[in-house]
């Protein structure tokens, strides 16, 4: 039987507000190179990754900066205006049968091992695709509203309680998120036209009716999202380079 062709999408074209940093976060650099150096270096080690297809956004300026843009294995496509768009661009640029592997550009320290358990749903029949996942630790609390109208003068960053969600079968999304390319299209398509917020590609197949596995991943798969996480992900990409992957 021929191997399912996998193709790397990366959504890398956010400014990273959230980081507050002086260039999008994708482009800090932790452990010796930028965060999205290492997240196609992860992605581009595996043996079973035939080639990634990145977004960036129309005016990144600091792309063609990187040594990277010379490696045959890679090519760009603009990014969109939120990360479903830029997503749904990478997916236009692939040619049909393929197996679509969504990893965001600020996830780095994914491991090849997670990345191995998540290909294994291709051949699992129960599922369309799937994601990797954890579940979550701390107990779960809804707010009354949201962070912006605090109701304390004295203490603006202070929210109230609503009520304790349960966390009975709670998983934080990860990335990367698998599936048939064609289903994926559509299904962006679909959520993105109906007005369903899509903030990951498994909501657009749930959307769509598909039954999506989870895969136990690391917790260590971060996604660099505010600056008290870059010392974490270089601490974990320490680790990671200490224990090389080798594809079987
Ligand atoms: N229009 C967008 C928005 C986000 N992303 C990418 O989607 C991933 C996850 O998004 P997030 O962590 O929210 O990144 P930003 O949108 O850059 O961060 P922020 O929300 O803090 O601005 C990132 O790799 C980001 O580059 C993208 O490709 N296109
Ligand atoms: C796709 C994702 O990383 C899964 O947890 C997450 O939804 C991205 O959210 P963001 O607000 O675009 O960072």
């Amino acid at each position: 039987m021929t191997k399912p062709r996998v193709i790397a999408v990366i959504p890398a074209a956010g400014v990273g507000s959230r980081m507050q940093a002086d260039r999008p976060k994708q482009y800090l650099t932790i452990a010796g190179k930028t965060i999205l150096e290492h997240t196609l270096d992860a992605l581009l080690a595996h043996c079973d990754i035939d080639r990634v297809v990145l977004a960036v956004s129309p005016d990144d300026a600091y792309f063609p900066t990187l040594e990277l843009t010379s490696d045959e294995r890679v090519s760009v496509v603009h990014g969109g205006e939120e990360r479903a768009d830029s997503v749904l661009n990478g997916i236009k640029a692939l040619h049909g049968d393929e197996w679509a592997l969504v990893h965001d550009a600020a996830r780095p320290c994914v491991s090849q091992d997670d990345i191995s358990a998540l290909l294994n749903v291709i051949n699992d029949s129960t599922v369309t695709g799937g994601i990797l996942a954890t579940p979550v630790r701390d107990t779960m609390k809804r707010a009354v509203s949201n962070q912006e109208c605090s109701t304390s003068p004295a203490n603006p960053s202070l929210s109230v309680v609503s009520h304790t969600e349960s966390r009975a079968n709670l998983w934080h999304a990860l990335t990367p998120q698998l599936f048939p390319a064609p289903l994926l299209l559509n299904a962006l398509k679909k959520g993105l036209s109906d007005g369903v917020e899509i903030t990951d590609e498994a909501s657009a197949m749930e959307y769509a009716g598909y039954k999506v596995g989870m895969v136990n991943g690391s917790p260590a798969n971060i996604k660099i999202t505010h600056p008290a996480d870059l010392p974490l992900a270089e601490f974990y990409l320490h680790q990671k380079l200490k224990a090389p992957f080798a594809c079987e």
